[in-house]
């Protein structure tokens, strides 16, 4: 079984980069290219899925000998006893150049080592295939990309290029499009492969199929049957360590505008045509313009704050006791928000998106909670719940009303279960960046952000942060680091969110 065959593979820039490839990873010296990206890289090799004549190179400005920019690459590889083989030759295919981002010197040399590589496996002058991973912080996005088209960028009809980009695109509307800009006047969209990590989450890729490809699920997915619908992301990891970098971001930019808004679209948007990405992309593009922007009447907004006394354990920081943020900060660490769908499908049916780092446990998960049976044969029952559990433990779970077994006449509610590794114990769960990076080199940009739905995901969120930004007397509300969050929440989500808890084995 299979889906409908996609339109993508028609046009130039999405062919599969199958035989020949360089991979370049800028700022290679840095913490996202050594915890995940050369793993990834390796996770593809061993399973044979990178191109046969695959060269990478690594390039950043620090000055690292071959011997170590080699242990600091593999050190983060995933192995068995199986793999472990395969380091070394995968570690011949990787060289490293230094460079400066914005001046000639170090892309001409790039570029000499690319070009020497293409020539030696016997490339035809067609089939120069450039992958450009800008690991690098936004602040040198657009010279990289610039620098990049420049030197790079192969010569007509002798192959591709594509520039793969890492998130934050922006930290409102404005900044987002003057990037947008940029990169719009050298690279042609489809060249340009957005990340957003949380598409190649394993069942982030499911949702578009239990959506659409289980009829009674449709048919009941609507204001008609769901009272509300929550997002929930939660992290017992703090931001410690991080504090330069999310102190200027917040919660809300970090995870919500980006990861968040992809689910939410995939939950909500109307059947595409095809999956072709194209399709797909559209009709997220509708739901999101369908959605108000939010304002402060329907948000918790809330900053960790020192953990409480216990005798077990000793106490964990503050967010502000971190060197690197001030001690005033307004920063969040927590947000709820309540937003809603102005179409026929969700009209009134409140949407909660939920964020919090330094919480009691890690979780991310969709709800979605249906309205109460009718009353009269029976009064009062507990509403269902399907629950999608993105991490960890993939599964899904259906709570129903049920008749407890034997003599007894009470009402039980229970989980119809598919925990995945009970289900399909053999079949391993690639990780996102894996899958992804896959997708990239195959030419498929289901699973990136297109140019339109960044700047409307985020038009919903850019006036409530800027208002945030501006109004020194909004203040997070303290919730100890460890805790469930802001001690309101629970009375937004009842009052603002219409959600009723009904807990089951599966919730825990
Ligand atoms: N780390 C992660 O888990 C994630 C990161 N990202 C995004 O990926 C990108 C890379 O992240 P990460 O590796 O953590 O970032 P780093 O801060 O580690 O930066 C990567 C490299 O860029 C160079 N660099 C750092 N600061 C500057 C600067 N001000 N000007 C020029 N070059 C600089 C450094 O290399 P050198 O000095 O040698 O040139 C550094 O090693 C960022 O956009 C980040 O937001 C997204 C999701 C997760
Ligand atoms: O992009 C980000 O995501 C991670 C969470 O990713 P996950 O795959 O571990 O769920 C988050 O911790 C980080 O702050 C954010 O920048």
């Amino acid at each position: 079984m299979k889906s409908s065959p996609t339109s993508d593979i028609s046009n130039r820039e999405t062919q599969p980069f199958q035989r020949n490839a360089t991979i370049v990873v800028f700022g290679a010296s840095g913490d996202l290219a050594k915890k995940k990206i050369f793993p990834t890289l390796f996770t593809l090799y061993c399973l044979g899925s990178l191109p046969q004549n695959i060269k990478i190179i690594g390039y950043a400005r620090t000055q690292i000998e071959p011997d170590e920019f080699q242990k600091r690459v593999s050190a983060h590889f995933k192995t068995t006893d199986k793999t472990r083989p395969k380091i070394l030759p995968f570690l011949q295919l990787i060289s490293y150049i230094s460079g400066q981002y914005d001046t000639d010197e170090g892309y001409i040399e790039l570029k000499r080592s690319i070009v020497k590589h293409e020539d030696t496996v016997g490339s035809s002058p067609s089939s120069r295939y450039r992958l450009l991973y800008l690991a690098v912080p936004p602040t040198v996005f657009v010279t990289v990309a610039v620098q990049s088209k420049k030197h790079l960028y192969p010569p007509l009809n002798e192959g591709q290029a594509r520039l793969v980009v890492e998130k934050p695109f922006g930290r409102n509307t404005s900044t987002s499009n003057e990037l947008q800009e940029y990169l719009k006047a050298q690279w042609a969209e489809s060249e340009i492969y957005r990340i957003d990590h949380y598409l190649g989450k394993e069942m982030v890729k499911n949702i578009l199929l239990l959506r659409f490809g289980n009829v009674f699920l449709n048919a009941a997915h609507n204001k008609e049957h769901i009272s509300n619908i929550q997002i929930v992301f939660k992290e017992q990891m703090s931001t410690e360590g991080r504090g330069g970098y999310f102190d200027d971001m917040g919660i809300i930019r970090d995870v919500m505008q980006n990861h968040l808004m992809q689910v939410l679209c995939l939950m909500t948007m109307e059947r595409p045509v095809s999956t072709s990405s194209e399709d797909v992309r559209d009709e997220k593009v509708k739901i999101l313009r369908a959605i108000k922007p939010i304002t402060l009447d329907d948000v918790v907004l809330g900053q960790y704050g020192r953990s409480e006394n216990s005798s077990k354990s000793p106490p964990k920081p503050a967010y502000t006791d971190d060197q690197t943020v001030p001690d005033t900060s307004r920063s969040l660490t927590y947000a709820a928000v309540r937003l809603f769908i102005g179409n026929e499908r969700w009209d009134g049916v409140p949407i909660i998106l939920r964020a919090g780092k330094a919480l009691d446990e890690s979780k991310v998960e969709i709800r979605v909670q249906y309205k109460a049976a009718p009353r009269g044969m029976y009064y009062d029952l507990p509403r269902n719940e399907l629950v999608i559990r993105i991490q960890p433990n993939e599964s899904i779970y259906l709570k129903i009303n049920n008749k407890l077994p034997g003599y007894s006449e009470d009402i039980t509610v229970t989980d119809l279960d598919l925990t995945y590794n009970q289900r399909y114990p053999n079949i391993p769960i690639p990780d996102a960046y894996e899958a992804l990076l896959r997708d990239c080199l195959s030419g498929n940009p289901a699973n990136f952000v297109r140019a339109d739905e960044l700047e409307l995901a985020w038009k919903v969120f850019s006036p409530l942060l800027d208002e945030i930004d501006q109004n020194e007397n909004i203040k997070p509300e303290i919730y100890p680091h460890g805790s469930e969050g802001p001690k309101s929440v629970n009375q937004f989500l009842r009052d603002k969110g219409d959600y009723k808890s009904t807990m089951t084995e599966k919730d825990i």
